[in-house]
């Protein structure tokens, strides 16, 4: 490494950093990726390799460059990025997840929004949301800290699983989020009839539909992926919960494949469900159904 490389490399990073704090003080959630997305596009760089830069430049010793080895290695056994690192991205949270836990998607970050809407619109004081089947806490720990004045319970039924989302409740420290351990089929009857919204990503993958990707079929448990002979067992559970939790007029949003919009909505339509809607994700595919109590 010569001394031009090291100059480069710090005022790349300076330059990260001083955007960042700026894009920070401005209200900005990630500021640090807008920063990084931001400066790779001016210099033509996608964000990863603009962190490349600035790491392989100025600091990487032959520890950390045989660390990255291990790693790259891990990643092209298809192991998911999420588990090598340890981390996965959600909405403003950062939330740890590893073996027996369900990687929290980016497009889930957009069915959330459906739920964070309705607990904002909701005309009581402090509306009620539960998120069933949990997983990493991802969508119930969203909903918490996003609608501070929402009441969020969160319900799991996977153990191994369950380690994962009790170490992000810990860590999330959302004093109105509560956690219950419980079969969702047969959760909560304490709050029946007082919800405002319920929110689920069950599993939803027909039995005999494997997914493509390894990252998928090897590392994310199994169930939180299968449901069943035409994938909406956990659906119709969910459904039927959602009916005896939710109040007159509360919100239940179903992320859901994007060939399943049709059968969803008349099997909600069939369970007595009202304004029955599908929603597209930023491709357009129908991701997410929501109706009405
Ligand atoms: C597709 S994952 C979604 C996890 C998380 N909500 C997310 O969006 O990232 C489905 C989750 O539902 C859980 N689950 C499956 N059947 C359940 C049941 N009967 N009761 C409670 N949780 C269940 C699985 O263990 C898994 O964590």
């Amino acid at each position: 490494m010569n001394v031009s490389d090291n100059d480069a490399a710090r005022i790349l990073r300076e330059l990260r950093d001083t955007a960042a704090a700026r894009l920070g003080a401005a209200g900005i959630l990630d500021a640090h990726i807008d920063a990084e997305l931001l400066i790779g596009h001016v210099l033509g760089l996608s964000r990863g390799e603009l962190q490349a830069r600035i790491v392989t430049d100025s600091t990487l010793g032959a520890t950390e460059a045989a660390t990255v080895k291990q790693m790259v290695e891990r990643r092209a056994a298809r192991e998911p990025l999420q588990h090598i690192t340890g981390v996965a991205p959600f909405r403003s949270l950062e939330l740890a997840v590893g073996p027996g836990v369900f990687v929290p998607r980016p497009e889930t970050e957009q069915v959330a929004q459906l739920a964070i809407d309705a607990l904002h619109a909701a005309a009581v004081q402090s509306p009620i949301g539960v998120d069933l089947g949990t997983g990493s806490g991802a969508i119930a720990l969203a909903m918490a800290t996003e609608v501070p004045r929402a009441r969020i319970w969160a319900v799991e039924n996977s153990p191994e699983a369950f380690v994962w989302t009790s170490r992000n409740f810990r860590e999330t420290d959302a004093d109105n989020a509560t956690l219950q351990f419980a079969d969702l089929a047969d959760a909560l009857h304490e709050l029946d009839g007082t919800v405002s919204v319920v929110i689920s990503n069950p599993p939803y993958i027909p039995q005999d539909a494997i997914p493509r990707d390894p990252e998928v079929r090897l590392f994310d448990p199994e169930h939180a992926l299968y449901g069943g002979e035409d994938g909406l067992d956990v659906v119709r559970h969910v459904s039927q919960t959602a009916l005896r939790l939710l109040h007159a007029g509360g919100t239940l949003v179903i992320e859901h494949g994007e060939l399943q919009a049709a059968e969803i909505a008349a099997l909600l339509t069939a369970d007595g469900w009202r304004a029955v809607a599908s929603h597209r994700d930023f491709t357009t595919r129908d991701r997410a159904t929501t109706a009405l109590r």
